[in-house]
């Protein structure tokens, strides 16, 4: 250790001059001596500390700094990443995995599903698992807090700098505190647009074996998109940030249409939702929500 061996040295320097006095030497021996006793007391303090943090397993260069900084925020830490977000909206069964899955594969972007690591944490028999689960059979949106840790951690573990947000955000809850937490400001919102019976029509027949996709869960879905999902897209619309699809297409026919927003070249093929636009989702519902 550096400290020891300039311990050392300056014994022995203490050593040389002492065997080397006379008159002279010894008034400059003196304040030497001073010094070295402060010298001594610094070290071995220095040592103790030393000692004490690397049998803590803590690094103590590490640990002075953790101490002497401020306490690192969320937003300061995905900040400092300033990931690229596209948040995927729609309702139940309008195709948003579907659509990621091929925007993955062409366009280098992370999907990240809310509802996928939802599940994962239900499996991975988190304390959170049995509340998530129960919320998600009755088709309920988990709070904020819980989903936003989730999303946050697979960002930062992953390399890439460009994410897919599929699911999310969900209700206004979600999109303030995700907004809140992290300061990230979605590039756009790309918003599946489709109507309740095709919808419907999807989920019953998708097979995964997913708890939800029975009649009354999806109800129960489609209620909570129209009532809390619905307004985020309304929100995002008011700020030009909505790039709506018709989602009732065939699989290669909407992505086309998708593709269109990732190409910088042939951009124009969305664009923000015109005032007074009518969206077929409100099919759900008897009269029309009417955005803008
Ligand atoms: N454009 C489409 N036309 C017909 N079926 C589709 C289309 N897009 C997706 N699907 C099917 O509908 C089901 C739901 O799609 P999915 O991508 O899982 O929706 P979401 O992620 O929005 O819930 C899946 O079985 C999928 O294969
Ligand atoms: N932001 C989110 C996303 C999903 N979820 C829960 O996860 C369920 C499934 O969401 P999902 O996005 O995987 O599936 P779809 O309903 O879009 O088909 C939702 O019905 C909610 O219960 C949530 O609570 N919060």
């Amino acid at each position: 250790m550096v400290s020891k061996r300039i311990v050392k040295v300056l014994l022995k320097l203490l050593r040389v001059l002492v065997e080397n006095s006379n008159r002279h030497v010894h008034t400059q021996f003196s304040q030497i001596l001073h010094l070295h006793s402060v010298f001594i007391q610094f070290s071995t303090l220095f040592l103790q500390f030393e000692f004490i943090y690397t049998n803590c397993s803590v690094n103590s260069w590490g640990l002075l700094k953790r101490l002497t900084s401020p306490p690192k925020a969320i937003e300061s830490t995905l900040g400092q990443k300033k990931p690229k977000v596209v948040f995927v909206l729609g309702g139940p069964g309008s195709g948003k995995g579907t659509q990621c899955a091929n925007i993955v594969e062409h366009f280098g972007y992370t999907h990240l599903s809310a509802g996928d690591l939802l599940r994962a944490e239900i499996k991975s028999g988190s304390e959170n698992g049995t509340m998530i689960q129960n919320m998600i059979k009755e088709g309920k949106i988990v709070p904020s807090e819980v989903t936003i840790k989730l999303l946050e951690k697979a960002i930062l573990e992953n390399e890439n700098d460009k994410f897919l947000i599929d699911g999310f955000p969900r209700n206004e809850e979600n999109r303030a505190a995700f907004e809140a937490v992290t300061g990230i400001v979605p590039e756009f919102v790309l918003f599946f647009d489709c109507p309740e019976e095709e919808m419907e029509k999807r989920l019953l027949g998708r097979n995964q074996g997913r708890e939800d996709d029975n009649i009354d869960t999806i109800r129960k879905r489609f209620k909570v998109f129209l009532e809390s999902s619905l307004p985020v897209i309304e929100h995002y619309n008011s700020k030009g940030k909505v790039r709506k699809i018709d989602a009732a297409k065939p699989v290669g026919e909407v992505f086309e249409a998708v593709k269109a927003l990732f190409t910088p070249v042939k951009r124009g093929g969305g664009g923000p939702l015109p005032r007074g636009f009518y969206v077929t989702v409100t099919s759900l519902i008897s009269s029309s929500t009417e955005f803008g």
